[in-house]
C-alpha cells in the first residue's frame, strides 16, 4: 500500500489591499471578533489531511495576530508570493488560498483534495447567476454567460506540476490565479462546488455582507454562588447597594448576583469561573465592585466574536425582599451586559426558613445566560 500524500497550504497574504482602503492591509481587520487572516489559517490548520501551513507576507505583521508559526515574505504580486510559499515547502499536494477569503469551508478542502487523485489540479467553482454585460458607464452587450464559473480559491495541486507551471511562465505575463498557469503549461484542472461563504474580500463592504453570513450557535452558561451575612458589611446585590441590618462577606463586594452571571458567561465560552480570573489570593481585588468582574467576562465574549443575549437570574433569601429593587437591578445588570432590560429575568425566592438561606446566614444566587456565538462553518 502507497503512503498517503503529503498535503500543505499556501496561505497567501501579502497584498496591500488597495481596492478595500482603511488603516491596515484587508487580512488584517477584523471579522467576527478575530483578524480575517486568523480564520482561514484556522480551517487549514485544523483540517485532518494538511500537515503543514505555511504563511506568506509581513513576519512582523502576521506573527502578532498568528503567534509563533511558519511565515516567509511575500513578493511585489500573487504570483511572486505564492511562488516563494512554493520553495518553502516540501509536500505532494498544496493548496493555494488566499487570506482574504476567510470563511473556509471543510467540504470544500475534501473535494478539492479528492480531486487530485485523478486531475493535476482543482479549484472551486461557483456558476454565474448575474447577467454579465459591458459597460463603459452605458449599458453595453451582453456577455454569454453559459459555461462560465467564478473561480475561487483553495486552488490545490499536485506540487510537481504548480512548481514546472510557475518554473516556465513568463516573468512579465500576469497571472490572476494559478490555475491558469497550470492549464497554459498543459495541465488538467477541475472544478468542485465553490461556496458562496469563500468569497473574497475585495472592496470595503464585503466584510459586513461575509458578517451577515457566518452561522451563530447559542450557547448557555450556568453560575452559582453563595456569600454569608454579617453584621456590618455592605448588601450589594446585581449591582445595587440594598439597605439591610446586614450585608454579605467576602473578598469583593460580595455580590452574589453578579457573581453568579459573571460565572454563567463565563461558562457560555468555557472561560474557567471568577475566581481563576480574579483569585481571592490578588490583593488587588479587596472590596473590588463586581461590576468589573460581569464586565470583564462580556469584554471575553465580544472577543469571540460572541455576543451575550439574555441572562435570568434567581436570588435565594429570606430577607431583604428582592421586589422593591427588582427594576432597579434589572436595569443596572442590564447595562453592565448592554442588554435592553427586557432579556434580563431578575426572580427572588426564600427556601421556606430551611438550610442556611432560611436560617438567614446567607444568600446564594443562580443564574443562566445564553451567548450567541459564531459557529462553525
Ligand atoms: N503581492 C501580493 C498580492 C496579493 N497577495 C494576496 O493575494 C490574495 C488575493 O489578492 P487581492 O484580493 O488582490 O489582495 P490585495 O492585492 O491585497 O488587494 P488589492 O489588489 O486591492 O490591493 C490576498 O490574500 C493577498 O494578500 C499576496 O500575497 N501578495
Ligand atoms: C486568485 C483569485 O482569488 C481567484 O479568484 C483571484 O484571481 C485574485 O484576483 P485579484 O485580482 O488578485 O483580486
Amino acid at each position: 500500500m502507497s503512503a498517503p500524500p503529503r498535503i500543505a497550504a499556501i496561505l497567501v497574504a501579502a497584498g496591500t489591499g488597495t481596492r478595500f482602503g482603511g488603516d491596515v492591509p484587508k487580512q488584517f481587520a477584523r471579522l467576527a471578533g478575530k483578524p480575517v487572516i486568523a480564520h482561514a489559517h484556522a480551517a487549514l490548520v485544523e483540517h485532518p489531511a494538511i500537515g503543514e501551513v505555511i504563511v506568506v507576507g509581513d513576519p512582523a505583521a502576521i506573527g502578532e495576530v498568528l503567534g509563533d508559526i511558519k511565515i516567509v515574505p511575500g513578493g511585489a504580486t500573487r504570483r511572486d508570493s505564492v511562488r516563494a510559499g512554493l520553495d518553502a515547502i516540501e509536500a505532494d499536494y498544496v493548496l493555494i488560498h488566499d487570506a482574504a477569503r476567510p470563511l473556509l469551508p471543510v467540504p470544500v478542502i475534501d473535494a478539492l483534495i479528492a480531486a487530485l487523485a485523478e486531475h493535476d489540479g482543482a479549484v472551486p467553482g461557483l456558476p454565474v447567476a448575474d447577467t454579465l454585460a459591458r459597460s463603459d458607464g452605458a449599458l453595453g452587450d451582453v456577455v454569454p454567460r453559459d459555461g462560465l464559473v467564478r473561480v475561487q480559491t483553495p486552488q490545490a495541486f499536485r506540487y510537481d506540476v504548480i512548481r514546472a507551471a510557475h518554473d516556465t511562465w513568463p516573468p512579465d505575463r500576469e497571472a490572476s490565479d494559478d490555475a491558469q498557469m497550470v492549464r497554459a503549461n498543459g495541465g488538467t484542472v477541475t472544478t468542485v462546488p465553490g461556496d458562496a461563504l469563500l468569497d473574497k474580500v475585495t472592496f470595503a463592504g464585503d466584510l459586513d455582507r461575509l458578517e451577515r453570513m457566518i452561522d451563530s450557535v447559542q450557547v448557555t452558561g450556568f453560575g452559582y454562588d453563595v456569600h454569608r451575612l454579617a453584621a456590618g458589611e455592605e448588601l450589594w446585590l446585581g449591582g445595587i447597594r440594598i439597605p439591610h441590618d446586614r450585608g454579605l462577606v467576602g473578598h469583593s463586594d460580595a455580590d452574589v448576583v453578579l457573581h453568579a452571571i459573571t460565572d454563567a458567561v463565563l461558562g457560555c465560552i468555557g472561560a474557567g469561573d471568577i475566581g481563576s480570573h480574579f483569585p481571592p489570593s490578588e490583593p488587588e481585588w479587596r472590596g473590588a465592585s463586581s461590576d468589573r468582574f460581569l464586565e470583564h467576562a462580556r469584554g471575553l465574549v465580544e472577543a469571540e466574536g460572541g455576543r451575550i443575549i439574555h441572562t435570568d437570574v434567581t436570588i435565594i433569601c429570606e430577607a431583604p425582599r428582592i421586589g422593591p429593587y427588582r427594576d432597579a437591578i434589572r436595569a443596572r445588570i442590564a447595562g453592565l451586559l448592554r442588554l435592553a432590560p427586557a432579556r434580563v429575568s431578575v426572580k427572588a425566592t426564600t427556601t421556606e426558613r430551611l438550610g442556611f438561606t432560611g436560617r438567614g446566614e446567607g444568600i446564594a444566587a443562580q443564574a443562566v445566560a445564553t451567548v450567541s456565538l459564531p459557529g462553525s462553518i
